[in-house]
């Protein structure tokens, strides 16, 4: 793969951007209420043009090395603009936690969650008296809960202004403000100086990269000597054909409605991780351990498998159903204008990466919880 330019970063700019796009709906109410207090159409339009200049009329039978090029090399605008439009949808449907999971016999939803986030801390060993980086930390779900359970301090990395203050909201909110802060940066320029975190994990956030071997070189040289990286990444299994058209569509399915430049597959993500100098202690992907339920059975549409009244409310708006039944309704607030022109067209994109990401896990060709735990050699720099 062709090696890639880093997009220059200028945090005024995204600032002044984050201001006329959310105003001040950040402090505010989430979700679908916040969608309906955002006014400025311009910056709104600005986002949607931005994100899918890289996707309308690009079909999968047409993709060329130059389309996926284009999107790499601008990898940080792209991802930072998918989420200006898709992180209140995300708290809308989803809740505070952008990732996926296992799920046992029984478990409640939220339950799921947090125990996905508990295992890699305790595959990581993260204690009390550790200083941790969290690299994309989104609205700050997984850095409150593994604080929590670990007692660490926490510091989360995000090129996108609006997470940020929502998760410092979060964390205020929670009492955990004098244990996280959130940092604004691109994670393939990182700010820190070297060895400064004794331990690093992404959680479903380096596939936003242009390149694996870039984002974990940086997350390399900001652990100190004997620090331990851990991640579940977003993969295409060793199954995944890119000559297979139903493949590819899956897969540029998923890159679009997740907001991806460019993702690769597994044994390319091995190499990464060892050509950024790490020695790597574990490595399985947890998509083939034998659940009681599949990871991406929320999105299936399942409602048969969930485990509790409450479940049933909350699994109920990830269906095919409940996520067409939104999209219409994001049309309707657009024609009468209570919500930004835009907000729909993120919706069915997002309900397009729904059907490629559950299509996905059934034939096995994509995985998004692939973990690696991985440590930095003592003599290293
Ligand atoms: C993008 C990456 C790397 C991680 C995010 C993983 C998941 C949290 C999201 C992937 C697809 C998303 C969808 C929704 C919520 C968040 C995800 C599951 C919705 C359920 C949000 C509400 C919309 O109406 C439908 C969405 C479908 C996709």
């Amino acid at each position: 793969m062709a090696p890639i330019a880093l997009e220059n970063e200028d945090h005024a700019r995204d600032a002044a951007f984050n201001s006329a796009m959310h105003g001040k709906s950040a402090h505010g109410r989430q979700g679908l209420m916040a969608m309906m207090s955002k006014r400025d159409g311009a910056a709104q339009k600005a986002a949607v043009d931005e994100y899918f200049k890289h996707w309308d009329n690009k079909a999968a039978k047409d993709e060329t090395a130059d389309t996926r090029e284009a999107r790499r090399a601008e990898y940080a605008t792209l991802t930072r603009h998918y989420y200006n439009l898709a992180t209140d949808l995300y708290e809308y449907g989803w809740g505070g936690s952008f990732h996926f999971c296992r799920f046992a016999y029984g478990e409640a939803f939220g339950q799921a969650i947090a125990r996905h986030e508990h295992f890699l801390a305790h595959m990581m060993g993260l204690r009390d008296d550790m200083e941790v980086l969290d690299v994309g930390c989104g609205v700050g779900g997984p850095a409150r809960e593994i604080c929590k359970f670990s007692g660490a301090r926490i510091t989360g990395l995000n090129n996108n202004d609006y997470q940020i203050e929502r998760a410092t909201k979060y964390a205020a909110r929670e009492g955990l403000a004098h244990k996280l802060k959130y940092v604004k940066g691109d994670f393939m320029q990182m700010s820190f100086p070297p060895n400064t975190f004794d331990a690093v994990y992404a959680i479903e956030a380096t596939v936003h990269a242009p390149s694996l071997e870039g984002v974990y070189s940086q997350i390399f040289r900001v652990l100190k000597p004997g620090g331990v990286f851990g991640v579940y990444e977003w993969l295409m299994t060793e199954a995944y054909d890119n000559e297979n058209p139903h493949h590819r569509e899956v897969r540029l399915g998923i890159e679009q409605g997740d907001g991806i430049s460019n993702m690769v597959k597994i044994p390319e993500a091995l190499a990464a991780i060892k050509a950024a100098g790490f020695e790597l202690e574990y490595q399985e992907d947890l998509a083939n351990r034998a659940d009681a339920r599949p990871w991406y059975y929320p999105l299936a549409g399942s409602l048969g498998q969930v485990s509790s009244l409450w479940d049933l409310f909350t699994v109920a708006r990830m269906t095919k159903v409940g996520r067409s039944i939104v999209s219409s309704a994001l049309e309707v607030g657009e024609m009468v204008r209570v919500i930004p022109h835009g907000t729909a067209k993120t919706a069915r994109s997002l309900e397009l990466a729904a059907d490629c990401l559950v299509e996905g896990g059934k034939l096995k060709l994509f995985t998004p919880m692939f973990l690696m735990v991985a440590r930095k050699p003592m003599d290293a720099k």
